[in-house]
């Protein structure tokens, strides 16, 4: 059985269809990664597999055999499914330590609280943030150090599966790089990974199998080589098919 199960889901914003009707299955322990050109649904998929910010208006998602869609976005983070932004989230006025507090906390109310510290800890140290730094502002941290808190703060949660929204964006191709070797160790840790990315070479460096999205629906999936190479998925990206040989 596939760790998480995502089977005909589709949200509509009025008329327009966002998610349109996906399915895809994604085992444990592998990179599967999400490509698509802009609004093709990436985020509203990750929104409705998350119910962070809505749930799906049909379809099913299975999380270790169990349908989690209709709870709540705290149920489902409690269940083991945990998400970064797009855009660089953290509570800005809590120190970096803070914020990975909220992760180790989350949702284990028996934890004692020398073992939150302990996750937390741990989880920034893993991403790079030393101890030197856990006393600074979240908010007065670099684009790439604020990406490095939020997956560190999402790390801490011990989800079983971790959704990422465009990682490498923003970043220099040296902190692009550096976040490559961070989500494969991330892998090794044992926590299974969606994400969806612009950048197609971090995608194809990463991605045990890969989804290409368009106008809401699957255009493509399969093995990323041979997904890139579909000519449907040239044509989404470029606007153009290539001249027959
Ligand atoms: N809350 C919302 N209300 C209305 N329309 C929305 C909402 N969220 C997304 N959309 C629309 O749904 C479509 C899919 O958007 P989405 O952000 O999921 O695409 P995306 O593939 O993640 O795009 P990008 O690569 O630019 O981040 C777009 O047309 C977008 O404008």
């Amino acid at each position: 059985m596939a760790l998480l199960e995502v089977e005909d889901v589709s949200k509509a914003f009025g008329s327009l269809k966002a998610v349109d009707g996906v399915s895809f299955k994604v085992e444990a322990g592998e990179i599967f990664g999400v490509a698509g050109p802009n609004g093709s649904g990436k985020s509203t998929l990750f929104n409705v597999i998350t119910g962070i910010p809505f749930g799906p208006d049909r379809g099913r998602v299975k999380l270790g055999g169990v349908e989690i869609q209709g709870k709540s976005g705290n149920e489902i983070a409690r269940l083991g499914l945990a998400r970064t932004f797009q855009r660089e989230t953290s509570f800005d006025g809590l120190t970096v330590f803070e914020n990975a507090l909220m992760g180790a906390g989350y949702g284990k109310p028996g934890r004692a609280e020398s073992e939150v510290r302990e996750r937390a800890a741990e989880a920034l140290e893993f991403v790079g943030l030393t101890s030197v730094g856990f006393g600074r502002l979240a908010g007065e941290l670099s684009v790439f150090d604020r990406k490095c808190l939020m997956l560190a703060t999402a790390i801490a949660m011990e989800p079983r599966v971790l959704l990422l929204d465009e990682p490498a964006s923003s970043l220099t191709k040296p902190e692009i790089e550096t976040s490559i070797g961070l989500i494969r160790r991330t892998a090794e840790r044992g926590i299974t990974i969606v994400l969806i990315e612009h950048v197609l070479t971090f995608l194809m460096s990463l991605s045990q199998h890969l989804m290409v999205l368009n106008q809401g629906r699957v255009l493509a999936a399969g093995e990323p080589k041979t997904v890139i190479a579909d000519e449907r998925v040239v044509e989404a990206y470029l606007g153009t098919r290539r001249p027959a040989a």
